[in-house]
């Protein structure tokens, strides 16, 4: 049994003018613990994809299945984490970290105790947590929605491009910290991203898609002497080039295609 199942997706949005095709014969499996990226031009189906897996969309064809079961939207069995941090500004962040568990009725001393170690663990002590989110950086309000999205314990994490707002080092160093607490928790995650190097340097696949309509054009396996190190050795490591390359020239065909 796979952990994740994707089945024929098919989905076209209708319009009362127009139908577009965004997605057409997607097929795979995502194992526990494992952490998959997809990567693409604009437009390939990226954040469709996410929304069916999710199911917050209905797909036109096919099916979802996670741990063999179709996946249920009231059980926070899908964590987000978003380009956006999405804090409510005039919560505290401890009010901001706490509120799935409060809205999924499960706040308890433990639950609780639990989100606020992980706030430490990522760093934000001293006092953070009764902080307004405008106190704190944009790094920090990441590391926060981190918190905020894995205190529900969700078996599936989506990480829709959640650093491509922030500047360069805070992005790598949000990296390793994304990849190392994954890690620890065992999570399964599917990141989107535009950046090839993020998904090399956080993944065990790379899924790279292609356009009009949407289907999955090549999976790439991240060699096995790059999956145990952190993000920023990755980039540093001499078999990291290669890998980077193979993808490029890959998603330059794709992209010339569509000229
Ligand atoms: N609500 C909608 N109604 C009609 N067409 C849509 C709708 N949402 C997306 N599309 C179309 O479906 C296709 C896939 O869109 P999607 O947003 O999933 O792509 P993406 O890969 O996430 O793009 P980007 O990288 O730019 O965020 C595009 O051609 C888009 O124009």
């Amino acid at each position: 049994m796979s952990f994740l199942k994707v089945h024929e997706i098919h989905h076209t949005y209708f319009t009362k003018a127009s139908a577009t095709t965004a997605l057409s014969n997607i097929s795979f499996t995502v194992e526990e613990g494992e952490f998959i990226s997809l990567l693409g031009p604009s437009g390939c189906g990226k954040t469709t994809l996410l929304s069916i897996i999710s199911s917050l969309l209905k797909p036109t064809e096919g099916s979802i299945l996670l741990e063999n079961k179709p996946v249920s939207t009231s059980k926070n069995e899908i964590g987000y984490m978003l380009q956006q941090d999405y804090l409510f500004p005039w919560k505290t962040i401890e009010e901001n970290i706490l509120l799935g568990l409060k809205l999924s009725k499960r706040l308890n001393s433990k639950t609780k105790t639990y989100a606020l170690n992980l706030l430490k663990q990522m760093g934000l002590n001293g006092g953070v947590e009764k902080q307004l989110p405008k106190q704190l950086s944009g790094g920090m309000r990441q590391r926060v929605a981190l918190v905020r999205t894995l205190a529900t314990e969700p078996k599936l994490l989506m990480l829709d491009e959640p650093f491509s707002a922030l500047d360069y080092q805070t992005k790598l160093k949000l990296e390793d910290l994304v990849s190392q607490t994954l890690k620890e928790f065992h999570k399964t995650a599917i990141l989107v991203t535009h950046d090839i190097g993020e998904a090399i340097a956080m993944s065990d696949r790379v899924f790279l898609m292609s356009t009009r309509p949407g289907t999955i054009h090549k999976i790439f396996e991240i060699p096995d002497v790059l999956r145990n190190l952190s993000p920023f050795e990755v980039r540093n490591h001499e078999a990291y080039p290669a890998v980077f390359q193979a993808i490029w020239k890959e998603l330059e065909s794709l992209e010339q295609q569509n000229e």
